[in-house]
C-alpha cells in the first residue's frame, strides 16, 4: 500500500536536491524558458512525485542577480511547484569546487586533486566555506517555505551541512537524506579535510538512505572508524542516539518508457534509426560525459573487439551519447579530448568512406528520441568506473520489450546488484573482459536473450521510482514515531529512598547484583578479568545482606566460577556464574545448569580468533569459559577496537561459529559469544516483567530455543512465587547506561555501594525504631526520588 493511502491524505514533502528537476534558460529581459534537468537523481525523483503533495527547492541552473527577475522566475517556477534557491556568486566553487572537484572524486573512490598552490582565490578552504555558505542557502529558502509538520527530504553530496542546520533551526523537522552517489570505503574517505564535521551533520537526520548494502556498510564503518561511535545493525549510535541507516535502491517510472515508445512519433523515430541502422547491430552507450563513466575504458574495449573480430567490423556501430556536465570542473574539459582522441583513432583504424564504428555526440537528446534509441539498440553498453546506481540500464530494459537485447552492465555501478542477474556483468578496467561481452552479448540466441530480459524486466516493473519514495517516506516516519518512543522509555533514576522503606518492611527479599562494573571495586584500564576485586567498601555491607535470615542475596555475572568463589567464598550468597550456566548454592557447592547435550564444539576455534584479536589489540581483554567468550576492548583504542570487532565478527561468522547455536552479543565495548538461549546480561531486567521470555531473542533464533523458553518460563513462575514478585513489586536498575531494558538507572557502582548501605541502614532502624523516615533517607542519601507505593521484595542492579 502507497504510503498516501495508509494515512488518507497526502504528506507534505519538501524535496531538497542542487538540481530543480527544470533548469531555466534565459529567453529576453524576465523570460524564461524551463527545461527538463539532465541526470539521474532528477528523472528518478520525478517517478516519486506523485504521491505525495511535493515541492522542490534547488538551484534554478542560472544566475540571477536582479530582483525583478528573480522574481519573475520564481513565479515562473511555482507553476511547477519550485523554488528556487539563488546561489550566484558561491556557486562555482561550491559546485564546481566542493562539490565537483573534491567531494565526487572522493565519493568514487577516485582520490583528491592536488591543490592548485598558484590559485589562492580557489582553496580546499575557499571551497568548503563556499559549500557550507550555500547549505546554508539551501536553509534559508527552506525556512520561508517550511509549515510545521512537513518532511524534509535532503539529496545527495551537496547538501550534507543541511541536515544539521535544519535541526539546530528546528529539532522537530522529520529529516531525510540520501546519498544517490556512492560511499567510499573509509580508507578513501578519510583522506578529506572535514570529513568528521561533514559526518556528524549527515548523522543529525533521522533517515539515511543508500543505493546498495555496500554503500551504507562502508558509511558506517567510516562512522565507527572516524568518529568513534557505534555501528549497529539499526545504523549508527552516538551516545544513545541512533541515526537510522538502510538501503533504498532507486528505480525508474517505467510506465512512462512503456507508454512513450508506444507514440506515433517515436515509432517512426525508430523506423528512421533502424533504416539508418539497416545491416548493423547497433551498441548504445547513453552517459553523462564524467570520468566515473568509464567512457574511454568502453571504447577500448569495443577497440579490442573490433580488433579481434574483423567479420564484425562493418556490422556494428557504436553510438555513444555523451550528455555533457560540469564544465566547469578542469577535469571535465580534460576527459572530453580524452574521448575525442579516442573516438578519432578508432574510427580512424577500422572506419571507412561509407561506415564509421563510433557514432559520438557531445549533446543531451531529447525524450523521445532518447527511448527510441534504447529500443533500437541490440546491446547497451554500461561500463561506469563506479556509479551510484545508473538509470540509464533500468531505461533501457523498460523500453526493450519488443527486442530484448542485452545489457552489458560494470560491476561496479549500483545497477550491477539489482539487474546483474540479466545482464552480462563486467569490469570495465579489463578491455578482453569487455570486448569478450560485447561478442557474446551480439551472439546471443534469441531464448536466452528472452529469459535474461524477463527477469530484468520484472525487477524494473516492481521496484520503481514509485516504490522507493514509498519505501524511503514510510522507513523514515517509523524510524521517527520509535525515536519518539525510546525518548520516552529513558528510564528514571532508581526512587532508592522508596525502595529503602519498602524494602525494610518486607519479609521475604530478593537482591540480584551483577558483579563487573556493579560490585567491583573501580577499575583501570590495565584492570584484567581475572584482576577483578569485590570492592572493598562493599564487604561489610554485602555481609550484612547475606546474613539477614529475610534477604537472599544472588550475583550473576559473566565471571567464570574461580573469580566468583575467590571474592565470594566466605559469603551466604547464591552466585550464578556465566550467566547462569553454572550454580552455586549458599552451602557452596556448585551445580551445572548447562543441558546434557549442548554442543560446545566452536569453542576452541572460536578462541582462536578471539585470542588472535587480542593479541592485536593493545589494552582489551578476553574473558573465556566454558560456554562463551567475551572479547572487551573498553580500555582499548576506540576506534580500532570497534574496527577490530567488525572485522572478528566476520571471521567468526564465516568460520567457527557459522553452524553453531550461539548468541553473538555486540556490546558498546565487547564482543560475546555464548551458548545459544543463556541469560544474556541484559534479559535479568525483562525477567520478572512479562510473560514473553527471553525477550530480547533474535527473531530467527527464537524457535530454535524454543524448549529453553519453557524452561525459563517455568522457573520464573517459581520465583514469582516464592518471592511475591507482582508486576510493581520489583525494582530493575542498570549502572550508568541510558539505553536499557531496566527500569531504573543508577549513575555508578559508587552509588551502588551507598545505596546498598542504606538498605542495610534502613533495616536496623525500622528493627529498633519500628519505621525508617524520610528524614533517615535524606540524611543518608544523595539521590532520591519520590515514587511507588507497594511493598518492594526485588532489586537486581
Ligand atoms: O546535477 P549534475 O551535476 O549535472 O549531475 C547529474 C546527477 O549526477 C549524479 O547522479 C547520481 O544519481 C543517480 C540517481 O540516483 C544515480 O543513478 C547515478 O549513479 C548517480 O551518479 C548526482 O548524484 C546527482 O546529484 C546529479 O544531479
Ligand atoms: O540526453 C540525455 C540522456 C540521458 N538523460 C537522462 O540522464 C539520466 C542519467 O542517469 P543515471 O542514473 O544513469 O546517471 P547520472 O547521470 O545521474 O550519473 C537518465 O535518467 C537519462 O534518461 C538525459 O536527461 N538526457
Amino acid at each position: 500500500m502507497a504510503y498516501d493511502e495508509a494515512c488518507g491524505e497526502r504528506p507534505r514533502l519538501l524535496v531538497v536536491a542542487n538540481r530543480l528537476p527544470v533548469s531555466a534558460k534565459r529567453t529576453g529581459e524576465n523570460s524564461w524558458s524551463l527545461e527538463m534537468s539532465p541526470g539521474g537523481l532528477v528523472s528518478g525523483l520525478l517517478g516519486v512525485a506523485a504521491q505525495f503533495d511535493t515541492k522542490w527547492v534547488g538551484w534554478p541552473g542560472v544566475d540571477v542577480y536582479d530582483e525583478v527577475e528573480k522574481r519573475a522566475l520564481s513565479k515562473a517556477l511555482a507553476e511547477m511547484k519550485c523554488i528556487p534557491v539563488f546561489l550566484n556568486e558561491v556557486f562555482d566553487q561550491y559546485y564546481n569546487g566542493y562539490c565537483n572537484g573534491i567531494l565526487w572524486p572522493i565519493l568514487h573512490h577516485m582520490g583528491l586533486p592536488q591543490e592548485d598552490d598558484n590559485d589562492t582565490n580557489k582553496t580546499f578552504q575557499t571551497q568548503y566555506d563556499a559549500y557550507k555558505r550555500a547549505n546554508r542557502m539551501f536553509l534559508d529558502v527552506i525556512i520561508d517555505n517550511y509549515e510545521e509538520g512537513d518532511i524534509v527530504w535532503c539529496h545527495d553530496y551537496h547538501l550534507m551541512f543541511l541536515p544539521q542546520y535544519l535541526k539546530e533551526y528546528n529539532n522537530k523537522i522529520k529529516v531525510g537524506w540520501f546519498l544517490h552517489s556512492p560511499f567510499p570505503s573509509s580508507e578513501v574517505y578519510k583522506t578529506l579535510p572535514s570529513r568528521s564535521e561533514l559526518l556528524r551533520s549527515v548523522l543529525t537526520s533521522d533517515l539515511l538512505g543508500f543505493h546498495t548494502y555496500d554503500f551504507a556498510r562502508h558509511f558506517v564503518s567510516t562512522c565507527t572508524r572516524i568518529l568513534g561511535v557505534e555501528g549497529t545493525q539499526e545504523g549508527v549510535v552516538d551516545h544513545g542516539r541512533v541515526t537510522r541507516v538502510a538501503v533504498f535502491p532507486l528505480g525508474i517510472d517505467p510506465d512512462r518508457f512503456i507508454r512513450t515508445c508506444k507514440l506515433p512519433e517515436v515509432r517512426q523515430q525508430m523506423n528512421e534509426l533502424k533504416e539508418r541502422f539497416a545491416g548493423k547491430k547497433v551498441i548504445l552507450g547513453v552517459d553523462r560525459l564524467d570520468m566515473i563513466k568509464g567512457i574511454p575504458q568502453k571504447f577500448l574495449g569495443f577497440e579490442k573487439f573490433l580488433e579481434e573480430n574483423p567479420n564484425w567490423r562493418d556490422k556494428v556501430v557504436l553510438v555513444q551519447i555523451a550528455v555533457p556536465t560540469r564544465n566547469g570542473v578542469p577535469e571535465y574539459r580534460k576527459l572530453k579530448n580524452q574521448a575525442h582522441g579516442l573516438v578519432g583513432r578508432i574510427n580512424g583504424r577500422f572506419g571507412s568512406v561509407t561506415s564509421l564504428p563510433i557514432h559520438h555526440l557531445d549533446c543531451s537528446v531529447d525524450f523521445n528520441y532518447l527511448c527510441a534509441l534504447y529500443a533500437i539498440a541490440d546491446v547497451m553498453l554500461v561500463t561506469s568506473l563506479r556509479d551510484g546506481m545508473n538509470l540509464v540500464s533500468y531505461e533501457f530494459i523498460a523500453c526493450q520489450e519488443a527486442k530484448k537485447g542485452v545489457l552489458v552492465l560494470s560491476e561496479f555501478a549500483g545497477a550491477g546488484q539489482s539487474l546483474g542477474a540479466g545482464a552480462l556483468l563486467v569490469n570495465p578496467w579489463d578491455v578482453t573482459e569487455v570486448s569478450s561481452a560485447i561478442k557474446e552479448a551480439l551472439n546471443m540466441s534469441v531464448e536466452e536473450r528472452e529469459t535474461r530480459h524477463r527477469v530484468n524486466f520484472q525487477y524494473v516493473k516492481t521496484y520503481s521510482a514509485k516504490k522507493w519514495g514509498d519505501d524511503f517516506m514510510r522507513e523514515l516516519n517509523e524510524t521517527v514515531t520509535e525515536s519518539e518512543m525510546q525518548i520516552g522509555k529513558t528510564p528514571h533514576q532508581l526512587p532508592q529512598q522508596d525502595v529503602i522503606q519498602r524494602y525494610s518492611k518486607s519479609n521475604n527479599r530478593l537482591i540480584i547484583l551483577g558483579f563487573c562494573g556493579t560490585l567491583t571495586e573501580p577499575m583501570n584500564k590495565e584492570t584484567k578479568e581475572t584482576d577483578l576485586k569485590l570492592n572493598p567498601e562493599l564487604k561489610g555491607t554485602l555481609k550484612a545482606l547475606c546474613n539477614d535470615p529475610k534477604t537472599t542475596v544472588v550475583v550473576l555475572s559473566r565471571s567464570g566460577r574461580d573469580i566468583l568463589d575467590k571474592n565470594f567464598g566466605e559469603y551466604k550468597i547464591w552466585l550464578a556464574a556465566e550467566n547462569g550456566m553454572f550454580l552455586r548454592h549458599t552451602t557452596g557447592e556448585w551445580v551445572t545448569n548447562v543441558p546434557e547435550n549442548m554442543n560446545l564444539d566452536w569453542v576452541d576455534g572460536a578462541k582462536n580468533v578471539f585470542k588472535y584479536f587480542t593479541d592485536r589489540t593493545p589494552r582489551s581483554f578476553l574473558e573465556a569459559s566454558e560456554t562463551s567468550l567475551v572479547w572487551n576492548y573498553e580500555y582499548a583504542d576506540a576506534e580500532f577496537g570497534r574496527a577490530q570487532a567488525r572485522d572478528m565478527l566476520q571471521y567468526l561468522w564465516s568460520g567457527p561459529i557459522s553452524n553453531a547455536s550461539v548468541d553473538v552479543v555486540r556490546g558498546n565495548n565487547s564482543v560475546e559469544v555464548h551458548a545459544m538461549g543463556l541469560t544474556k546480561d541484559e534479559d535479568i531486567y525483562t525477567f520478572f516483567e512479562s510473560e514473553t521470555l527471553p525477550s530480547k531473542l533474535p527473531l530467527e533464533t527464537r524457535s530454535k530455543s524454543s524448549a529453553n523458553n519453557h524452561s525459563l518460563k517455568q522457573k520464573r513462575k517459581v520465583l514469582l512465587n516464592v518471592f511475591d514478585l507482582k508486576e510493581d513489586n520489583y525494582f530493575s536498575a542498570s549502572i550508568g547506561q541510558a539505553r536499557t531494558d531496566a527500569r531504573y538507572v543508577i549513575d555508578s557502582s559508587h552509588d551502588v555501594v551507598d545505596f546498598l548501605h542504606m538498605l542495610t541502614v534502613g533495616v536496623a532502624m525500622t528493627r529498633t525504631t519500628g519505621s525508617f523516615s524520610d528524614s533517615d533517607a535524606n540524611a543518608n542519601l544523595q539521590h532520591s526520588n519520590g515514587g511507588k507505593t507497594k511493598e518492594p521484595n526485588c532489586v537486581v542492579c
